[in-house]
């Protein structure tokens, strides 16, 4: 709702009132409509200001809103009658005036900022455009580039920023309520024409035609797909080509068409499970709510190889005391001139200090003995990782929590090396871990409650999406990764190229296909990880070179391995590169020439295999694996694992995570699919459907939030 006051005798004040960000919800619109006509009718009043309350102006409108029937006064009439007011109108914004926010702003006529005010058009990422009239108001105050700019990216601007580029009209550092009061009753009586930004000629800069087709491009190099930044730059097209009523109405017809798209869905959806995966929760019954996470000042890294040195640039940029242990003394130059390297490039890039001073280096592991938390992220391996956690047992203080960044390696057994095994948890930072967002919290059966909740939380201090998840092999990425590269060899085997199927999901929309990313991360990583698993066998042909403990087995990867393709660093994998660390992948005569030779030793025969069969294999053995996650109660809801592959596979945002896709999809077609490929490759166990997935098709494809009513109590392995 919104409050009505009267402020100094003569300012009608309109307060938004709609926790935790005061979003425009029917009843906000209704408020400031009533509120409007009421400062608009009472005599005294010469002015109104617009706020929100607990200092934050307003984060747009109410999401929590869009799946339901619009009810209450729509946006664009209210804006219109804010700007047609004869009394000036002056938003006072502090916090945050983002979408429809900044779109109220804009409708008043004038805007006194915080200095610490963000402001933005981050519609892009929900799948939509600022659709209150921002897409032509915009342009028309600042300037075509500039608006594409703001609305395509959805960034958000400082205060200082919006000022320079005309976006606001003053910034304060004191009371931005007060000054807008103060600035309200400065500009009583005075004309409003030339304060309608509506009425202004969108400005034509000369190369017009160029910075649209630029700015498509760009959107079509960085969307995948994603259709709301091309529709975006139409509906600024509109701004210019069009009179603002025609804009307008451009701009109605472009938001309706993305409002309704399964786009917007998933991402509206995706924004949600953001958020709630932070309330966490385990199989053993502990939660976000009812545990407390300890305090750290000081952390520790054991290990600065390539992720040892992200982790310890994420937590000296997270304002943490760093020890950094690496043994070997050349490795530990190394290292810190790479760390610094890094801290150097992102505090240019982000604006911060340098974080130097908050890190030691040491060459004993000794030296962590003062610390109140370690990570180890030494080489993944049992036996080393086991031989740490033992030493760490015994040197630091008690009480430390002792974490270990693996990317599928058993906690439990880590747990098992040290005194406490219940400060042990799992920390899999995605690489380059100073980059990537994702953290996966691994909780172990004995992990304490408050020992995951302060990984949780050091891991959003670290600027991450923390998931937790349970203790099982690869846990929830890397597990479901392995059907979904299985199926990709599979297919090779049957006649497909790595080209074809990574062009098959890119066109989907993953950043990369799966064969780019098994050269750009190494052939030889899973090599390492079949090898200790026994499933590397001397090279031998028939079908038995191609069965591993009754199931089929691709060693395709294990051959390429031991021609010393491990991808981009070798200069050759899945592809080509022009040398050793080349990036840009060409498909290799070599590699088809080899699965050739391959498949005919094997008996095998090129079939064409066409794009929905790539798609379905690949996409719905993952989904699979995904709901046998479920059900194992190693995540807690589809959210988790969502947010996972959004966040740390490059899963297409715009299509909500695999667990989202599989509902959209339909799980009874999925179920339908896979046991249709089943029947196909009865030796391929990872295409049976599991039973939850059958049970929740079976009963009638429950929207997602409803999932978890199914799932019920999950039969938890740990
Ligand atoms: C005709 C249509 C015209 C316009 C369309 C729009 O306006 S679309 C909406 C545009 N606005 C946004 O996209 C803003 C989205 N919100 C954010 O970016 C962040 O939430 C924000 C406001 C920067 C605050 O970030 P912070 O990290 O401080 O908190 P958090 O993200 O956890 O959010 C706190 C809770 O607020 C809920 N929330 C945020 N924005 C909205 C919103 N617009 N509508 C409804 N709810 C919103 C968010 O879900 C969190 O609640 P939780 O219960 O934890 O989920």
């Amino acid at each position: 709702m919104a409050l009505y006051s009267r402020v100094s005798g003569s300012v009608g004040m309109i307060t938004l009132q709609n926790p935790p960000v005061n979003a425009l919800s029917a009843a906000v619109r209704q408020g400031i409509v009533d509120m409007m006509h009421r400062a608009l009718s009472e005599p005294e009043v010469k002015s109104v200001v617009i706020c929100g309350q607990n200092g934050k102006f307003c984060g747009g409108a109410d999401i929590r809103e869009f799946g339901a029937k619009m009810t209450g006064p729509p946006l664009v009439p209210m804006v219109h009658l804010i700007e047609a007011a004869s009394k000036p109108v002056v938003a006072a914004i502090e916090g945050i005036a983002l979408g429809g926010g900044l779109e109220l702003a804009l409708s008043c006529h004038y805007r006194i900022a915080h200095s610490k005010a963000r402001l933005g058009f981050p519609e892009v990422a929900l799948g939509l455009l600022p659709g209150a009239g921002g897409t032509q108001r915009l342009p028309r105050l600042i300037g075509v580039p500039a608006a594409l700019d703001l609305i395509t990216t959805g960034r958000h601007v400082t205060a200082a920023e919006a000022r320079q580029l005309g976006i606001v009209d003053e910034v304060t550092d004191l009371n931005a309520v007060d000054a807008a009061v103060k600035f309200a009753q400065s500009v009583t009586g005075k004309s409003l024409d030339a304060r309608r930004i509506s009425t202004y000629p969108c400005p034509r800069p000369p190369d017009l035609d160029a910075i649209f087709e630029r700015a498509m491009q760009q959107v079509r190099r960085s969307a995948r797909g994603a259709i709301a930044p091309g529709t975006c730059v139409q509906a600024v097209h509109a701004a210019v080509t069009l009179p603002y009523a025609k804009g307008m109405e451009r701009e109605r017809e472009l938001f309706s068409l993305l409002f309704t798209s399964g786009q917007a869905r998933a991402l509206q959806y995706y924004f949600f499970a953001q958020r709630a995966v932070s309330r966490w929760s385990t199989a053993n019954g502990a939660r976000w709510d009812t545990s407390k996470p300890r305090p750290v000042r000081k952390a520790a890294v054991i290990g600065l190889g390539t992720m040892g040195r992200g982790i310890t640039v994420s937590l000296a940029q997270a304002g943490f005391s760093v020890v950094a242990v690496e043994t070997q003394e050349k490795q530990l130059s190394e290292a810190k001139q790479a760390v610094s390297g890094m801290l150097e490039r992102g505090a240019k890039r982000r604006g911060v200090p340098l974080a130097h001073d908050k890190i030691k280096y040491s060459c004993s592991v000794q030296a962590v003995a003062d610390v109140d938390l370690v990570i180890e992220a030494v080489f993944e391996d049992m036996a080393l990782k086991k031989t740490v956690f033992q030493q760490l047992s015994a040197i630091c203080k008690p009480g430390v929590l002792l974490c270990t960044n693996t990317s599928g390696l058993d906690i439990d057994e880590l747990a098992s090396q040290t005194q406490s095994p219940e400060l042990v948890v799992g920390m899999h930072f995605f690489a380059p871990a100073h980059v990537m967002q994702l953290l996966e919290v691994v909780y172990g059966p004995r992990s304490s409650p408050e020992v995951v909740a302060t990984a949780m939380q050091m891991g959003k201090k670290m600027g991450k999406v923390s998931v937790a998840v349970g203790n099982c092999r690869g846990f929830v990425g890397n597990r479901m990764l392995k059907p979904y590269l299985e199926q990709a060899f599979f297919l090779l085997e049957e006649g497909a190229t790595p080209e074809q199927v990574d062009q098959v999901l890119e066109e989907f929309g993953f950043a990369m296909g799966v064969f780019k990313v098994s050269d750009l991360s190494g052939l030889d990583v899973g090599w390492k990880v079949r090898k200790a698993d026994g499933l590397v066998s001397p090279a031998s042909t028939g079908t038995s070179a191609r069965i591993r403990g009754g199931s089929r087995y691709s060693p395709l990867g294990d051959l390429l391995c031991e021609r010393g393709r491990f991808g981009q660093k070798t200069g050759r994998g899945w592809y080509q590169y022009d040398k050793p660390g080349g990036r840009v992948a060409k498909p290799d005569p070599w590699l088809h020439g080899f699965l050739e030779e391959y498949r005919a030793q094997h008996g095998l025969v090129a079939r064409h295999i066409d794009h929905q069969e790539v798609l379905e294999r690949c996409l719905y053995a993952l989904i699979n694996e995904g709901f046998q996650i479920l059900q194992d109660g190693i995540a807690a809801g589809p959210e988790d694992i969502d947010v996972i592959y959004v966040l740390g596979y490059g899963w297409p945002r715009h299509r909500g995570g695999p667990m989202f896709y599989a509902g959209q999809v339909g799980l009874d077609k999925v179920v339908e699919r896979l046991e249709h490929y089943q029947q196909i490759h009865p030796d391929v166990p990872g295409l049976q459907p599991c039973s939850l997935l059958r049970k929740l098709a079976a009963s009638g494809n429950p929207a997602i939030h409803k999932w978890r009513e199914v799932i019920q109590k999950p039969r938890s392995q740990l």
